[in-house]
């Protein structure tokens, strides 16, 4: 409750009304100029770094070895502005704080003074006080020629007061101002009063205070397709959690709107900014659909960070191999379920036999695959004897030697295709035994030189090669999960794990994929993939050589060159091409993580810190506890830091009213988070009184019509998953401001109005739809129209059972 009490004070400023519109003008002045001195600052360090380049690129001819070190450290140097400067020239600079005189006159290294308490005697008696400090704030730190700063680093302690500080615990903090600025233009200033009860002076004049605060002026803005930051409204609460130390796991919970998924993209600029060394690993964002990446993929860049971080959905972890498809919730709790990592222990051993390559068996006289009649397709593939020729007669493995070996091979837990030169050296050792060299003689040093030339003999004969490739072929993932499709052969691995009606739903799912398995794949596909990938290993192949590249040279410049000469998007693909594990991952909306999946995450953090980001009242996986466990597993024994986000900032209190009645269906004695405002606009129902779907179509096209005429920005309209493709036909004549969403689509992403369709059958869907369907009710900013259809039940006025007192 302090929290919310806290945000909610900051929000309320003090305007003085006679003289605003003057003072207003006035003081946009005064930023402008401070914003006009900025700017000439940047042009000389751009013209500096410009020269520095240049400078560099000249000595580099030179090719002494003192002058190539020179030059780069200059490279270096001269870069890192440019590179900066010229990303972040726009609008960077956006608070302002004015402060009392500290307790201790020390200057922190940004030249601002470091003590978060004002003097004792700060304040006069009469409770005047002078302003004896102003630092303004932006995306980057910015020091004047004499070492004074222009500008503080948002990220830096000493702009830790501009979002710390609230009329309770205002610290040295009088006001806070928010500048809005294009270019090189300041457009406007919001003020909040941090002591309102002083009457405080600067340079001997009244403090000005304008607006209503900066935090209301962000939130009525109308939402576009892509989340901006909140760099200049971020509140002390979720401040904490942006700042906290990045020590083992940061768990962070809170309601839907209370800003977990911008505080998340902010930790990891902060982080970067604190330590770029340490997070040169790479810090990972794993989100839960590529909506959700597509939709927050511009915060980092205009916080100025994006190289060190990749964001990726969570069904596109694993290289080649994007999930395009959504599986029924039946299916996805069996295959996300941690029972599936026996099946596919069973699955990665078992498909050595009968391996699902399409390939036509090898023409005769090539390989002996004995002389039964094949039991199956699959098994037909399968070599039964091996016969070599060996000091002049035929030697031959018979299937009990083959199977004999095999379990020998597989009694270990090491990976499968890591076994295969174990494999290969007991088959060898199996042919000597029968082989009549091994009685030939005593002597042990000639026993072994004949051994070893009968290794080398038979193992480079085509015969024993193609042989082992049959008999022990390298298994790749794709195959093992085609291979599980098979019903008879998965009924033999999933045993005692499945029941028959279980293994029925896998197979027949994982039937889109070919024998190879290729095929549309899920979200939670994409996960046994990456577990099969850890259980199959994979061998050593020759290193290929790198391509030069004369960047190698220079020392120090791996972190930045890229940046200057790749794209965001490339960096970040490169990064995740290159990278299987980082210093640092962030679990967006971790709640909705199954199981499967946290093993897979867990494994790209093994030696990272964590943030984890979630609310368990939105979780759309059917079994909490199980995935609890999962999740324990892989962030081992960590010690963890907890926090909680109190107050919604996207939802209008009308809104959030609504959406907290199917939370207390969903999860009894579960608490909302508060709305931080309100706009008098009470959600809208509809009922569709024709049972067709053409009525459905009608009447959601109608509202999202009617909302599109009311805000500025966009409108979703949230259907069941199964809706999808009809939604969008619905919707298609209404242009691109309009979204039509399934309900596991909507995760994370908020438009100015909704349009919920049929609460009852997003509820019905799975066994946690209640969970869904509050997450389907949390998305608007501004309204909500419910359409109801029968199976809703709606009353008179049209509000559906589900939402009824
Ligand atoms: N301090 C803030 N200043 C301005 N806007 C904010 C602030 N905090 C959050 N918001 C806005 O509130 C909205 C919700 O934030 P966000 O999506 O991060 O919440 P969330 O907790 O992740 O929600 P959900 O759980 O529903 O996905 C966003 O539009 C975000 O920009």
């Amino acid at each position: 409750m302090a929290a919310q009490d806290a945000a909610v004070d900051s929000v309320n400023s003090v305007a003085d009304s006679s003289s605003e519109e003057s003072t207003r003008t006035r003081e946009i002045g005064v930023e402008q100029d401070h914003l006009d001195q900025v700017y000439r600052r940047l042009e000389e360090k751009i013209h500096e770094a410009e020269f520095l380049m240049n400078d560099a690129a000249k000595r580099g001819q030179v090719g002494t070895p003192g002058a190539l070190a020179e030059r780069d450290a200059q490279v270096f140097r001269a870069g890192i502005h440019l590179n900066r400067l010229n990303n972040e020239f726009e609008d960077f600079l956006f608070g302002r704080i004015d402060l009392l005189r500290g307790k201790d006159g020390e200057k922190g290294p940004d030249g601002a003074f470091t003590s978060v308490e004002p003097a004792d005697d700060a304040v006069r008696p009469d409770l005047t006080a002078e302003i004896a400090e102003t630092l303004h704030i932006g995306r980057i730190g910015v020091l004047d020629s004499d070492y004074s700063p222009l500008v503080i680093d948002w990220r830096a302690p000493a702009a830790a007061p501009f979002y710390r500080s609230t009329p309770k615990e205002p610290g040295r903090v009088v006001r806070r101002r928010v500048i809005r600025s294009k270019g090189r233009k300041v457009l406007g200033v919001e003020d909040d009063l941090m002591r309102p009860e002083l009457t405080a002076t600067l340079d001997g004049a009244p403090l000005p205070v304008i607006g209503d605060g900066a935090l209301m002026a962000a939130l009525g803005q109308a939402r576009s397709h892509t989340m901006r930051d909140i760099v200049s409204s971020i509140q002390a609460e979720q401040d904490m959690v942006i700042r906290a130390p990045a020590a083992s796991v940061t768990e962070v919970s809170g309601g839907p709107g209370t800003g977990k998924t911008a505080v998340a993209l902010h930790r990891a600029a902060y982080l970067l900014y604190q330590n770029r060394r340490k997070y040169a690993g790479g810090i990972l964002i794993v989100s839960p659909t590529p909506l959700l990446v597509a939709y927050t993929e511009g915060v980092l860049p205009s916080l100025g960070e994006e190289g060190q971080v990749a964001i990726r959905a969570v069904g596109s972890l694993v290289d080649g191999a994007e999930a395009s498809t959504y599986d029924e919730p039946n299916i996805s709790r069996i295959k996300g379920s941690s029972r599936m990592l026996k099946v596919l222990r069973h699955a990665a051993r078992g498909a050595l036999d009968a391996p699902p390559a399409p390939e036509a068996p090898a023409e005769d006289g090539q390989l002996s695959f004995g002389d039964e009649e094949p039991q199956e397709r699959q098994d037909a593939r399968t070599p039964t004897s091996l016969r070599v020729v060996a000091f002049g007669q035929r030697v031959e493995l018979d299937a009990e030697d083959l199977s004999r070996i095999r379990h020998n091979v597989l009694s270990g837990t090491a990976p499968v295709n890591l076994l295969r030169p174990r494999a290969r050296k007991l088959l060898l050792d199996a042919l000597w035994s029968k082989s009549s060299g091994r009685g030939r003689y005593t002597d042990q040093e000639l026993i072994a030189e004949l051994r070893s030339g009968f290794d080398e003999d038979i193992s480079t004969e085509t015969e024993f090669i193609e042989f082992l490739d049959a008999w022990w072929p390298e298994l790749t993932p794709r195959r093992v999960l085609a291979a599980m499709s098979d019903e008879k052969r998965l009924g033999r691995w999933a045993r005692r794990v499945l029941n028959p009606r279980e293994i029925r739903r896998l197979a027949r799912s994982l039937g889109r994929l070919d024998a190879d398995g290729n095929g549309p794949l899920s979200v939670h596909d994409v996960a046994l993939l990456d577990e099969l990938s850890t259980l199959l290993g994979t061998p050593a192949r020759p290193k290929r050589k790198r391509e030069y590249d004369p960047l190698d040279q220079l020392s120090g410049l791996e972190e930045l060159m890229p940046q200057r000469e790749e794209t965001q998007w490339e960096r970040a693909e490169r990064l995740a091409q290159e990278r299987t594990e980082y210093a640092h991952v962030i679990v967006d909306e971790a709640q909705d993580l199954t199981p499967m999946q946290w093993r897979m995450v867990g494994r790209r953090g093994r030696h990272a810190t964590w943030t984890i980001v979630g609310d368990a009242a939105q979780s759309s996986w059917t079994d909490p506890d199980e995935a609890a466990a999962a999740r324990d597993e892989a962030l081992g024994a960590r010690p963890r830091r907890r926090f909680t986000l109190t107050v919604n900032y996207r939802n209008p209190a009308e809104i959030a009213a609504l959406a907290a009645k199917v939370l207390q269906r969903a999860m009894p004695g579960m608490e909302s988070p508060a709305a931080v405002r309100s706009t008098g606009v009470e959600p809208r129902f509809t009922a569709v009184e024709d049972t067709q779907d053409s009525g459905l179509a009608r009447t959601t096209r109608e509202e999202a019509q009617r909302l599109l005429d009311r805000v500025d920005g966009t409108v979703g309209v949230v259907v069941a998953m199964n809706r999808r493709a009809q939604a969008r036909k619905w919707l298609a004549p209404l242009g691109d401001r309009v979204v039509a969403l399934g309900s596991l689509e909507a995760k994370g992403l908020e438009y100015d109005a909704t349009v919920v369709v049929s609460p009852a059958e997003i509820a019905e869907e799975s066994p946690a739809g209640l969970r869904v369907l509050y997450v389907a009710l949390t998305r608007a900013t501004q309204q909500l129209t419910v359409v109801s259809g029968q199976r809703d039940k709606p009353d008179a006025d049209g509000v559906p059972a589900l939402l009824r007192d």
